[in-house]
């Protein structure tokens, strides 16, 4: 799905990314952790061809960078963040922000028809909001409006779906049901390969099967969740002492 080879960033001189080699492969989805500055944004910018590596070599979906069209890669990548956030129209339902995703726009400028909307009002309610239907996004809470906007990007059937901090800004019981929908959509047949960026462990959720641990632009492991979420590994990679608390399946990381 996604591999990328020996792959530097270089922005003002500065090294942001260094020997980046990483491959997801179909049926993976990966969380993805790593301090303030670590390199998890730019990783993703290049992913999606909105920064192009320094050196290296990036292939998405079969498509190898500099041979292929961006604009139509990107189609098939949704991408659900802050930035986004900040752009959405507010006053607009939230079935139509959910439509928008199928032109990959902000607002609608295009024709629908009765069954894009029909499909925007089931992705919706497969993403817990049945009731939202009507609502102005503007009147949701967090919470709410970011089920929207996984719906959203749901609507243009995306191969990779890219969720960065989603669950930031929404309450304990908010983030529960978000995680517990992001779980359900995954486990749906043909669901998107996640890519889920946090800085809470205990939102790696057991379908998050694979981890990348960003430390400083380089990447410090990779590999199986199970495999890396012990102690040894985490106060290696953070820069003071952790304590893991394991609670059912969510593995809280704590200051020692
Ligand atoms: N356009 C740019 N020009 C110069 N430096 C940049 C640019 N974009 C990012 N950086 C630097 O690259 C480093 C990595 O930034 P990036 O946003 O990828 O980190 P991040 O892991 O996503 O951080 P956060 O968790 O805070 O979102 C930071 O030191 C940042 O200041």
């Amino acid at each position: 799905m996604i591999k990328f080879q020996d792959v530097s960033f270089v922005k003002e001189q500065a090294a942001i990314l260094k020997d980046i080699s990483w491959q997801v492969n179909a049926g993976e989805h990966w969380a993805i952790l790593g301090l303030n500055g670590s390199g998890k944004t730019t990783l993703l910018k290049i992913l999606c061809g909105y920064e192009w590596p320094t050196t290296g070599h990036v292939t998405v979906l079969g498509e190898h960078f500099g041979q292929t069209s961006i604009p139509e890669l990107r189609k098939q990548i949704g991408w659900v963040s802050s930035a986004l956030k900040a752009r959405i129209k507010g006053w607009e339902t939230a079935e139509k922000i959910v439509l928008s995703g199928k032109f990959a726009s902000i607002g609608i400028y295009e024709r629908y028809s009765d069954d894009d909307l029909a499909t925007a009002v089931q992705l919706l309610a497969d993403c817990g909001g049945k009731k939202l239907i009507g609502s102005a996004y503007n009147t949701l809470s967090q919470g709410q409006q970011q089920l929207v906007l996984i719906a959203r990007a749901l609507m243009a059937d995306p191969r990779v779906l890219i969720l960065d901090e989603p669950c930031s800004g929404l309450d304990l019981f908010a983030r529960e049901e978000l995680l517990e929908t992001v779980s359900r959509l995954i486990e749906r047949p043909h669901a998107p390969t996640v890519l889920y960026v946090t800085h809470h462990t205990e939102e790696i959720l057991p379908v998050f099967n694979s981890l990348l641990l960003l430390r400083d632009g380089k990447i410090y492991a990779q590999g199986s969740t199970g495999k890396l979420m012990n102690e040894s590994v985490l106060n290696d990679f953070y820069p003071e002492k952790v304590r893991i608390i394991s609670q059912g399946t969510r593995q809280y990381v704590i200051k020692a």
